[in-house]
């Protein structure tokens, strides 16, 4: 199972390269690590498993942040209603919203041990075209928390962090076109 000895933190150039495309269909290999991405984020959500292995809980991981470059992400959001439960090879947004979000709280990075304050502008709503586990093509339409997620794991695999985004003069500074947050 990935640990957080498997999480390449700030400082490794991988964290600032341009990840692969992952030619389709995807590799038993690249399947097993979408696999082993999607079983970290659960085990980190549980309580005990997280305990038992410090794990840090996450919500999306991206391959780089295990030392792979190629793009590959996976986002696992427990919502009351419904699991939006993603693995997913080549995500691109195809097109998103004008109106802007952000955390309350701003964000946070698995491969980031510090905090660092302000808030990131993210499309309210994107759509983003990826292929599924078994390398099927696929569209998704998200918004709310998922869509902040999908956005912070593309970013990953363009080398880009949570804080290039934050505004540099007014890190609180309410970002252009927010309806609400
Ligand atoms: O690239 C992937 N990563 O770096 C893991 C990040 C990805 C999220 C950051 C913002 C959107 C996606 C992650 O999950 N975290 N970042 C560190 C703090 C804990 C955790 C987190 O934000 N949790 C959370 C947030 C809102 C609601 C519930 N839980
Ligand atoms: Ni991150």
């Amino acid at each position: 199972m990935l640990t957080m000895d498997d999480i390449v933190r700030e400082g490794n150039p991988i964290l600032r390269a341009v990840a692969s495309e992952v030619m389709m269909p995807p590799t038993q290999e690249e399947k097993e690590t979408l696999k082993k991405m999607r079983e970290f984020l659960i085990n980190s959500q549980d309580d005990e498993i997280a305990e038992k292995y410090k794990l840090r809980a996450g919500i999306g991981l991206a391959a780089p942040q295990i030392g792979i470059s190629k793009r590959m992400i996976a986002v696992y959001i427990p919502e009351e209603d419904k699991i939006h439960d993603y693995t997913l090879f080549n995500p691109k947004v195809i097109s998103h919203s004008v109106e802007n979000t952000y955390l309350e709280g701003g964000e946070g990075c698995l491969s980031v041990d510090r905090e660092v304050p302000g808030y990131v502008p993210r499309h309210a709503r994107v759509k983003v075209k990826a292929y599924n586990i078994d390398g099927k093509e696929i569209t998704l339409k998200l918004k709310g928390l998922p869509a902040i997620a999908i956005q912070h794991e593309i970013d990953h695999l363009d080398g880009i962090m949570f804080y290039d985004h934050i505004n540099k003069a007014d890190p609180f500074a309410i970002p252009d076109h927010c309806a609400t947050n």
